[in-house]
């Protein structure tokens, strides 16, 4: 009874006619032996039998769809083999009664560049595109959009405009206006999926391919469970907990749709089902109330006092509880209970008190029956979602409520961020040789650009165009920021309350919040990186949290939200000036402030809206923000003049380092480091500093302030390791990672040095740097002109970086004096991490860093970002050296109980 054609179905048959209101309670209850993914796919649909599926597009040029990564280096995700599937996979829909959710890919744009450095640093470190996974997707993006199904034509629209139904207009092998193509396949599924095949035939001209909605469902809530770290969450009394869930362990468990229990993939059993579900509510509740739509009946709710219609325990027992069997007075005896003995008519209730009686009552039953069906099957688990629940804070509380009120605590209910979308992922799934099976957690990103929450969250209005095209017209901005603008308008809210305690209590305020789907349901777009992997050095990655500070604390949230709208206006002047200060940035600088203080506003609304957020996913949404508004490095002017400023001083300072003993030397490099992590534009202290000297007197200041012993200090235990003790020595280590940060003083005059002190010890290094830019951050492919034009005055790092491959021959211009050092040559390499802001999650970190990581045995993390903002508390199976002036005045109290310039340096031997 593995496969959902042969099961009997519980369920009634109002269920498959309504399914989106109707509830479903599935599970796994025998364990069979692995069936293909083939065995259990639906049979063809009579009208698709003729149509074979790989020959679904035949008009795509598959060569030239691959045009877009002709260069093996560049994208490294876009594979070939099954290109013609990957193409033909770019749209999926679930078109149910009420919306229309749309899943479609698109193809990450190219950025690569340093084609040279990588080149070499693959060589070095042995990778090669033999050693790729032969991952059968594209590298791209997953969107999640919804239409309402009435208004089907702005979906029809929406589809054109996007040419999603050809393939998506990134493919490039085809015209927008060549004829449709009569054989084109879109998997759909949903009941609208048969209603509408005439329709997308003639708009489209193509043909629905029909999928199983429950095979969908289970397909889909697989995916998500495993493939995205924060996609469950828990909510009780107004708060969501995310849940993170081991996908090796997460089988069984139990969908409800309003979704069905699995035990593997693409083994499940529909098990049960209740004609009794959110149809009811609604149809009833229409009777009943007059109310026009569904959320309009759910809305009255949270106005609603159930007290006067239910029967309660109290009314029973005279205002007294039933402690007997553990039920207050406040428990509801039966719904609707009141109505029996009171001689009113309908008119006499209020609509209020009639939804939410109603409501609760079908909540319950929900929880109720879903309960006793994980009971029958021993699962712990239960996974609510469909059209019912859509992400209204109290329809999840009251159902997490129930099935916590019988299990006695013992089950949870849980839900899913991208609920809505489970049908529609699970229709994008079934496209043969799609290959997202095969994705994990780390190589999935979630992404909220200015458009997530209005392509994603929202139910999508008229198309706007193309919310990817990101020319800088101006009508296109002003749309944006002004939709932008409607989307965050603060959404009413019920006051705060909490759901009742003891039995069915009646709360006295709703708990939580009503909103509208449009607010709850904040999904980005998800990146699919097939490249990014688990840093292999973590101690354990199981239990590494990247985040030091908790921003699940309100205070620490609000804290830090502040200061990033206190830096806003700041920054906006840097990145217009950064593009030349014309109109268009003036303009482009106001979008983006616009963008990220509703990004911000939202946040402080609901802090959990993006998933489980830490500070830094709260930096990198703002780099993300600027890069949606082409501002690409808008410290870039900044960067560069540090950059020539450090670097005309840097033969000057590596002559007095030369003149020190080994020891001396040592912690003056490291000094050199903290006081050079000065130069920090993200820091609101550093950056009022900066208006009172030149970059040279600052960093002078810095560094006679640089007296041992610093706020953290493991100095000595690292230089014994470095430089043993007594006649001791110990071997140098094998291969250093240096996480790099900032740029000018900081990298040049700071870890520079440092990385060639490690090369003269004869210690491989390889500097590890930003893919993207962030704040005055170096980027890997800065990099290599650094190390450049600093080899122009050093011998070690100049011999080092043509042994790692990073000189090309016309950069420098060779030194004629003596060799400083004879001794066999160590490669000095740059690696980019994979990162686009200022601080750094291990467990998704370029392929290219995870292959420098395997012989490393020492790292070095440098910056607030890298090492006190994440990764301070992260052990690793190597030596870790942590180095960071702290620049923020609550976080040196916090962290270090210290102020503010107090250095870190942290020293932790490989555990
Ligand atoms: C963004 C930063 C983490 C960058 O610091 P870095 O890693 O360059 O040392 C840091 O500047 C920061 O936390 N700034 C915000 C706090 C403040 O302005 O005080
Ligand atoms: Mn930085």
């Amino acid at each position: 009874m593995a496969g959902l054609r042969e099961d009997p179905v519980l369920g009634i048959d109002g269920i498959k006619r309504e399914k989106e209101l109707g509830t479903e309670v599935n599970t796994k209850a025998e364990d069979k032996g692995a069936e293909s993914e083939r065995d259990m796919a639906p049979p063809p649909h009579p009208s698709t039998t003729s149509i074979h599926r790989s020959g679904s597009r035949p008009q795509l040029d598959l060569s030239k769809a691959a045009i877009q990564g002709n260069s093996e280096e560049r994208d490294p995700t876009i594979l070939l083999p099954n290109q013609s599937d990957d193409i033909s996979s770019h749209l999926s829909l679930d078109i149910g009664g009420s919306l229309i959710k749309l899943v479609y890919f698109s193809r990450h744009e190219q950025y690569s560049i340093d084609d040279e450095r990588k080149k070499s640093v693959k060589e070095r470190l042995g990778i090669s595109n033999g050693n790729r996974r032969n991952y059968p997707i594209l590298g791209g993006r997953l969107h999640f959009v919804k239409f309402e199904t009435h208004k089907i034509n702005e979906c029809l629209d929406f589809i054109y405009s996007k040419q999603l139904h050809r393939g998506g207009i990134d493919s490039q092998s085809w015209l927008p206006d060549a004829p449709p193509n009569e054989n084109s396949i879109i998997k759909a599924t949903g009941g609208g999926a048969y209603k509408y095949t005439d329709l997308f035939k003639q708009r489209l001209g193509v043909t629905l391919d029909k999928e199983d909605e429950m095979d969908c469902l289970v397909a889909g809530a697989n995916f998500l469970l495993k493939a995205i770290r924060h996609e469950a969450f828990t909510h009780m009394e107004g708060q969501k907990k995310f849940v993170q869930i081991d996908p090796n362990e997460l089988f069984p468990y139990l969908l409800v749709n309003i979704g069905s229990g699995v035990d593997g993939d693409g083994q499940f059993q529909r098990i049960s089902g209740t004609n009794v579900g959110g149809g009811t509510y609604w149809g009833l509740g229409r009777l009943l109330t007059k109310c026009k739509s569904f959320d309009e009946l759910l809305e009255l709710s949270q106005r609603g006092d159930n007290r006067t219609i239910d029967m309660l325990v109290g009314d029973i027992y005279g205002g007294m509880d039933y402690s007997k069997i553990g039920l207050s007075a406040s428990t509801i005896a039966s719904s609707f209970g009141k109505a029996i003995s009171e001689n009113k008519e309908l008119d006499d209730y209020r609509p209020e008190d009639i939804s939410l009686s109603l409501l609760r009552m079908i909540s319950y039953n929900i929880g109720q029956i879903a309960y006793l069906n994980a009971l029958r099957f021993g699962l712990k688990r239960i996974f609510f979602g469909g059209f019912f629940i859509r992400g209204h804070a109290y329809t999840m509380d009251t159902i997490s409520f129930a099935v916590q009120f019988w299990s006695q605590g013992e089950a949870q209910a849980m839900f899913l961020r991208h609920e809505g979308f489970l049908g529609a992922l699970g229709a994008f799934m079934s496209y043969e040789k799609h290959g997202l099976d095969d994705l994990m957690v780390h190589q999935l990103v979630e992404r909220f650009p200015m458009g997530a929450p209005y392509t994603g969250g929202n139910i999508h209005g008229p198309p706007l165009g193309d919310l990817n095209e990101k020319a800088s017209t101006i009508s296109w901005m002003e749309k944006f920021v002004q939709k932008g603008t409607e989307i965050i308008a603060p959404v009413p809210m019920a006051p705060h309350g909490t759901t009742g305690l003891g039995g069915f209590e009646v709360p006295s305020s709703k708990g939580g919040t009503l909103r509208s789907d449009a607010s709850t349901l904040n999904i980005g777009v998800l990146h699919l990186v097939p490249t990014l992997e688990v840093f292999p050095l973590l101690a354990d990655a199981k239990t590494y949290e990247p985040n030091t500070i908790d921003l699940t604390d309100p205070s620490e949230l609000e804290y830090w939200i502040t200061v990033l709208s206190e830096h806003l206006p700041n920054l906006v002047d840097i990145a217009v000036a950064s593009e030349g200060g014309t109109d268009d940035a003036k303009r482009r600088g106001d979008a983006f402030a616009h963008a990220f203080s509703a990004h911000l506003a939202r946040l402080i609304e609901d802090p959990a809206a993006y998933g489980k957020l830490g500070l830094a996913n709260l930096l990198e949404l703002r780099e993300d923000c600027l890069r949606e508004f082409q501002f690409v490095d808008a410290y870039r002017s900044i960067k560069q003049r540090e950059n020539e400023a450090s670097l005309a001083v840097l033969s000057d300072l590596l002559t007095e380092l030369d003149g020190m003993s080994e020891e001396v030397r040592l912690v003056t490099l490291i000094e050199g480091v903290l006081a050079a992590n000065i130069f920090d534009w993200g820091s609101r202290a550093c950056v009022d500093l900066y208006h009172k000297g030149t970059i040279i007197e600052i960093y002078r200041m810095s560094r006679d302030k640089m007296q041992r012993p610093w706020r953290v200090d493991d100095f000595d235990v690292f230089k014994e390791r470095m430089l043993g003790s007594g006649d001791k020595k110990p071997p140098p280590h094998k291969r250093a990672l240096l996480f790099v940060d900032n740029s000018g003083a900081d990298v040049v005059l700071g870890m520079l040095p440092l990385a060639r002190e490690l090369l003269r010890r004869g210690t491989e290094v390889v500097l590890v740097a930003n893919s993207l830019p962030a704040l005055n951050d170096i980027t890997a492919m800065e990099l290599p002109a650094i190390v450049a034009e600093a080899a122009k005055h050093c011998d070690i790092l100049r011999s080092a970086a043509e042994a790692g491959g990073l000189l090309v021959d016309a950069m420098v211009s060779g030194l004629d004096g003596p060799k400083e050092n004879s001794s066999p040559v160590v490669p000095l390499m740059v690696v980019e991490n994979g990162c686009g802001g200022p601080c750094i999650d291990l467990r998704q970190v370029s392929s290219e860093l995870a292959a420098a990581a395997k012989d490393a045995d020492l790292i070095i993390l440098e910056g607030m970002g890298r090492s006190l903002h994440t990764n301070f508390n992260a052990r690793f199976k190597c030596d870790a050296l942590k180095l960071a002036m702290v620049k923020n005045h609550r976080l040196a109290k916090n962290l270090i109980n210290g102020n503010i310039y107090d250095c870190v340096c942290r020293y932790e031997p490989a555990s």
